[in-house]
């Protein structure tokens, strides 16, 4: 242990202190023809080989149950390589990038995108896959994620007739402006109005105070010709709330804003790279008019004399683009985690400390128990979010259907789980990439690594769409236990139950897992409602403020057991290939268990389990994680990524690290010059003062 975090008795040479070097200069060892051919051969050698020889299951038939089937394995991997095959869509340079050479590259990978996109003729699928490998946050995200959707969910069949094609052709670029300076969570607070004059047949869209500027809309800033803005209707007199309408921002002809429209960028932020490519934008309005059919209709109308109409329909279909979003945010918690978990995986197979103090071979970090306690949940969680996002799609879908049949019976149900599980999902994946850049030591921290770029990229998903304290707070409003919620109904059952187990092996049994998170979730929402009751004599409200953080931990247990449920009748599925269920068993049990080791304090106060049973589980913990470790490289080539979408140097497929840290340095726009700019203004003249300093003593 004596030697510390770094192993520096084999790092003699000191490759970055050649005096010699131009601007366009090789690695040392490059410049060396026999140093390219020993590199050259190292490229051809798989440096994971011996880890994938060891996977006891069929790799290509769980890359199926990643993504789906084997037609969605089969365009992902097309469009994946299409995109890393184009030297447009590069993407190391990224983070060397200042903002306006960032955002002008943004635009250019946009446009060579869609123009691929048309030349291929692509499906949808295949564009917005193309998109996805793309990898960069832009405008076209808005435009098609949010823009498109909103139209599509509130405006008329007449409305969408005549914006889609506009939409769907790049004729106009939309973004969606609902947030604004001074309120973003609570939508019913916004200022913007919009207020209808029947002399004109026009609404009037008006920024009357400076917290009701619009701000941060992404695509806002520099790019979008339209928004759908969101505003406070006011006709005869009257504040209908909040309504959606069609606005156009900018000329289509030069781009320069409309009469009356003041907008911009809202500013750097977090990271280098990262989200810095999308124009996050302000935007202000001095009684911009728009003709009265640009208000999205679909949900309520206001008539030619100025009558507001509401059709009968709850008024939170309003919220619908949110909604879609949400669940499309789910699916992407499973892709940033699983690309994160992928680096540190491989990375930690290659990654060599300690083990040997006679020069003999030093052990894997991966076979460390404290790093495969660190990993293998995330891993874990990884394949949990991703069958959750799936079954939340189908729910998406299924609501979808049943509310253009008028049944508007499963709306809740469909706001608390999008709301929760972006919320839980969101959160831990933030929280996991950065675990993911400890787990690869330092070189994790580089850029090169690729995960401080992955971080700052996702972590904003914890507050976009909602932020995640305040969805799981409305977790906390629903009132009948239907759908997710049924179990529930057992509850003179599950507030009495004991769980049966008594060995490790126990724990393996679905049921045993099952009823453990339903008790746990059960108790807490009754204790939080019996102490809302206590805390508040008067009013549900008073209460309900009280004893909010108690009320989000219950939230999250409830949350938590959708997720062991979808991942438990996944694994009960029909599943092709060899040992790829049992795998996929593995992990589902990995999830539970950690989660259950995790919240220990809520298992045990709600008397769910006893800390006998509690140790039992996590005595079960350490044999799956010894069953995971001959697996785990190959569960990770299961996400079947490129290197290029994987972006990082630790996180090559074929393992071999060093020289591409090595190479990847000399990219530095620091090493462009051997004497750094600014030697002759600051570092000279310092020197040689200390010098004459001295000199004088
Ligand atoms: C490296 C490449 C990366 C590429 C990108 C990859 C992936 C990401 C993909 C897309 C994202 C891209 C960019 C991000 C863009 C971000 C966009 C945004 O952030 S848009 C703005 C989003 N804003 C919010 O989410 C605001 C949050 N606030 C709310 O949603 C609601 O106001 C709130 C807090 C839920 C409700 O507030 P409250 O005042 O209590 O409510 P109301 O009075 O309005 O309504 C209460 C009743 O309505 C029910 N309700 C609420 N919401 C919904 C809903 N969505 N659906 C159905 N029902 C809803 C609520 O339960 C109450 O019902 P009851 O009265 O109790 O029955
Ligand atoms: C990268 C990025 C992209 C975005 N893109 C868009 C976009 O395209 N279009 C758009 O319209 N908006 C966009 N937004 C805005 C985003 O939707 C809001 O920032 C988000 O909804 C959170 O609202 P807020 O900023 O008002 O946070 P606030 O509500 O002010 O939150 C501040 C703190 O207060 C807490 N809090 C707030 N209310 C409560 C409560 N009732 N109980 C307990 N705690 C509470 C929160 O938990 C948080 O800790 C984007 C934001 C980001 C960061």
């Amino acid at each position: 242990m004596w030697r510390g975090g770094s192993n520096t008795r084999t790092c003699k040479r000191r490759f970055f202190s050649s005096p010699t070097r131009s601007r366009h200069h090789r690695p040392p060892y490059m410049l060396h023809s026999r140093g390219s051919q020993h590199l050259k051969a190292m490229a051809e050698v798989d440096h994971l080989a011996a880890e994938r020889a060891t996977a006891r299951f069929d790799v290509e038939e769980m890359k199926v149950a990643w993504a789906g089937s084997r037609h969605a394995v089969h365009v992902a991997d097309r469009m994946a390589r299409l995109v890393a095959s184009d030297p447009v869509f590069r993407k190391d340079n990224r983070t060397m990038l200042s903002r306006k050479e960032l955002f002008k590259d943004t635009l250019r990978k946009a446009a060579h995108a869609w123009k691929r996109i048309v030349e291929l003729r692509l499906t949808e699928e295949e564009a917005d896959l193309l998109r996805q490998y793309v990898d960069q946050p832009g405008y076209v995200d808005l435009h098609w994620g949010m823009f498109v959707p909103a139209i599509k969910g509130q405006g008329t069949e007449e409305q969408q007739h005549k914006w889609l094609p506009l939409a769907y052709k790049f004729q106009i670029i939309g973004c969606y402006a609902q947030t604004e300076l001074g309120h973003g969570s609570n939508v019913q607070g916004l200022e913007t109005t919009a207020t209808f004059d029947p002399k004109t047949d026009e609404f009037v869209i008006h920024s009357p105070t400076l917290t009701s500027s619009k701000w941060w809309p992404g695509g806002l800033g520099k790019a979008s010709t339209h928004a759908v803005v969101y505003a406070r209707l006011i006709t005869e007199g009257k504040d209908y709330g909040i309504h959606g309408f069609i606005v156009q921002l900018r000329s289509l002809e030069d781009h320069s804003p409309l009469p009356g429209v003041t907008l911009g960028d809202i500013g750097g932020k977090f990271g280098s790279g990262a989200y810095n490519s999308m124009d996050n934008g302000v935007l202000r309005f001095d009684h911009v008019r728009i003709p009265r059919d640009q208000m999205l209709m679909r949900l309520s109308q206001v008539t030619r004399e100025g009558k507001y109409v509401h059709s009968n329909v709850p008024k939170q279909l309003l919220y619908g683009t949110m909604v879609y979003v949400r669940q499309s945010i789910v699916a992407d918690a499973s892709k940033a985690l699983s690309r994160a978990v992928c680096i540190a995986v491989r990375y930690s197979a290659v990654r060599k400390q300690f083990g040997s103090q006679d020069g003999g071979p030093e052990t894997q970090v991966l076979n460390y128990k404290t790093q495969q306690s660190r990993l293998f949940p995330l891993l874990a969680s990884a394949y949990a979010f991703r069958f959750v996002g799936d079954w939340l799609n189908w729910l998406y879908t299924d609501v979808t259907q049943k509310l253009e049949a008028k049944d508007f019976s499963t709306l809740q149900e469909a706001h608390a789980c999008t709301a929760g599980l972006k919320a839980v999902t969101t959160s831990v994946t933030a929280d996991a990439i950065e675990e993911c850049r400890k787990l690869c030591g330092g070189h994790g921290y580089l850029n090169s690594s690729g995960l401080p770029e992955l971080f700052a990229v996702y972590v904003p998903a914890c507050t976009y769409e909602g932020d995640n304290v305040v969805l799981l707070l409305q977790l906390a409003s629903g009132k009948q236990p239907v759908g997710t919620m049924a179990y529930m109904g057992k509850v003179q059952y599950l507030m009495q139950c004991k769980s049966a187990v008594s060995s490790a092996e126990d724990w393996l049994n679905p049921d045993a897992i099952q009823e453990a998170f339903e008790a746990r979730a059960l108790r807490m929402a009754v204790n939080c409602a019996q102490n809302i009751s206590q805390a508040a004599s008067q009013e549900e409200a008073a209460g309900f403020y009280e004893r909010s953080p108690d009320l989000l931990e219950a939230a999250v247990a409830h949350i938590q057991l959708i997720i062991v449920t979808k991942f438990i009748e996944k694994v009960h599925q029909e599943i092709p290939g060899h040992g790829v269920k049992e795998q996929l068993q593995a992990l589902c049990n990995v999830y539970a268990l950690y989660i259950l080791h995790k919240h220990l304090g809520d298992f045990l106060a709600t008397g769910c389990i006893t800390p006998r049973q509690g140790a039992l589980a996590n005595e079960q913990l350490g044999k799956l994680y010894a069953q995971v470790r001959p697996n785990a490289v190959a569960l990770v080539d299961a996400f079947n990524y490129t290197d290029h979408y994987l972006g990082s140097v630790l996180g090559r497929y074929d393992g071999d690290v060093y020289p591409a840290l090595y190479e990847e340095a000399w990219k530095d726009p620091l090493n462009e010059t051997v004497v750094p700019e600014g030697y002759h203004e600051y570092l000279r003249p310092l020197i040689k003062q200390q010098q004459l300093k001295l000199s004088r003593l």
